[in-house]
């Protein structure tokens, strides 16, 4: 086959979902061999949609990695599954994934009933993910146990961290990809500006650091991103939190907590960007933001495609 002729080349969308958790973000970034996508073991990671292309000689893969699907409680929650629901209507292929190490979960049936719902729906393919964690015995009646869900064009049994079944995984998708030429330039790999990653990169290692009710009040303005030249770049980046508590506990005692962060983030971001970043977080509350509709404007969860 020849690998540049236009009739086989294939190039198209992506949608990957699942509920929290389930290793979206890992698997992007593992497929893409860099890190794009904020990872952290706490659920809801992930909020924005953004995209992942990834370039081969015979083929370009744009990944949508969505938030995770869950029930919305704050104007935030709407928002996330919104922009789930939007990638699925755009997708060439949907690849639905699950947590093969425990039983589907509620949520994983709510995403069923979801997808059945809407008509017209491209081919769904499940990903049986996190099976280095299964033991072997258990992976045919876990199989049958997601089938049950809904009815899949095709099951992959794979684990993002440890790399079994990606090759499967990667000829089930390009497969289905039409035939079309790049859709992207191919030194593209994502449609993120590198001030929105390094935002999501300082938000992920305040995940990383905090205990359980504050995370997911946070949301992190870049207020200035320079270029420094040789000594590399300059970003001042406000933590935004609910609470007067929550901004204490986010600086810790002495400023100890927010060092921290800083220092996690600074390093990845550096990772990222492959030239040397000077960091300097602030905090401010901002009472209830995830229930207001400017607050969440302002911080980019606006949905792009209606201007709204
Ligand atoms: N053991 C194991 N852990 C995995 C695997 N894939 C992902 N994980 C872990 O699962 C956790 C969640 O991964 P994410 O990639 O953030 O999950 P997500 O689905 O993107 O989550 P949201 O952003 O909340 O939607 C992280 O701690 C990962 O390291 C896997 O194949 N095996």
């Amino acid at each position: 086959m020849n690998e540049t002729s236009p009739t086989s080349y294939r190039a198209g969308y992506i949608a990957l979902i699942g509920r929290p958790n389930v290793g979206k973000s890992t698997l992007m970034n593992a497929l893409m061999g860099q890190k794009i996508a904020a990872v952290s073991p706490r659920p809801q990671t992930t909020r924005q949609r953004q995209l992942g292309i990834l370039t081969l000689p015979e083929a370009q893969l744009i990944f949508m990695d969505t938030p995770g699907m869950h029930k919305p409680v704050h104007k935030l929650g709407e928002y996330m599954n919104q922009v789930a629901e939007d990638a699925l209507k755009d997708a060439d292929v949907i690849l639905w994934l699950v947590d093969a190490s425990v039983l589907p979960t509620p949520e994983d049936l709510r995403i069923s009933e979801r997808l059945k719902s809407i008509n017209g729906l491209p081919a769904v393919l499940l990903g049986l993910n996190k099976i280095d964690l299964l033991n072997k015995d258990l992976l045919t009646e876990r199989t049958d146990q997601y089938q049950a869900l809904y009815s899949f064009e095709q099951v992959i049994p794979f684990s993002a961290t440890r790399g079994d079944g990606r090759d499967e995984l990667m000829q089930a998708l390009i497969s289905r990809l039409p035939v079309s030429e790049a859709l992207f330039d191919p030194d593209q790999i994502t449609d993120l500006y590198e001030r929105e990653i390094a935002a999501d990169l300082i938000r992920e290692a305040a995940l990383l650091h905090l205990r359980d009710e504050v995370p997911h009040a946070i949301a992190v303005r870049i207020d200035e991103y320079t270029e420094r030249g040789e000594e590399g770049a300059y970003i001042h980046a406000t933590l935004f939190v609910e609470r007067e508590s929550h901004k204490g506990i986010v600086i810790g005692k002495g400023g100890e907590m927010l060092k921290k962060i800083g220092s996690s983030a600074r390093q990845e971001i550096e990772a990222m960007s492959g030239r040397r970043v000077f960091l300097e977080l602030k905090v401010k509350v901002n009472p209830n933001w995830r229930n207001k509709p400017d607050a969440l404007r302002w911080l980019g969860y606006y949905r792009k495609k209606d201007g709204q």
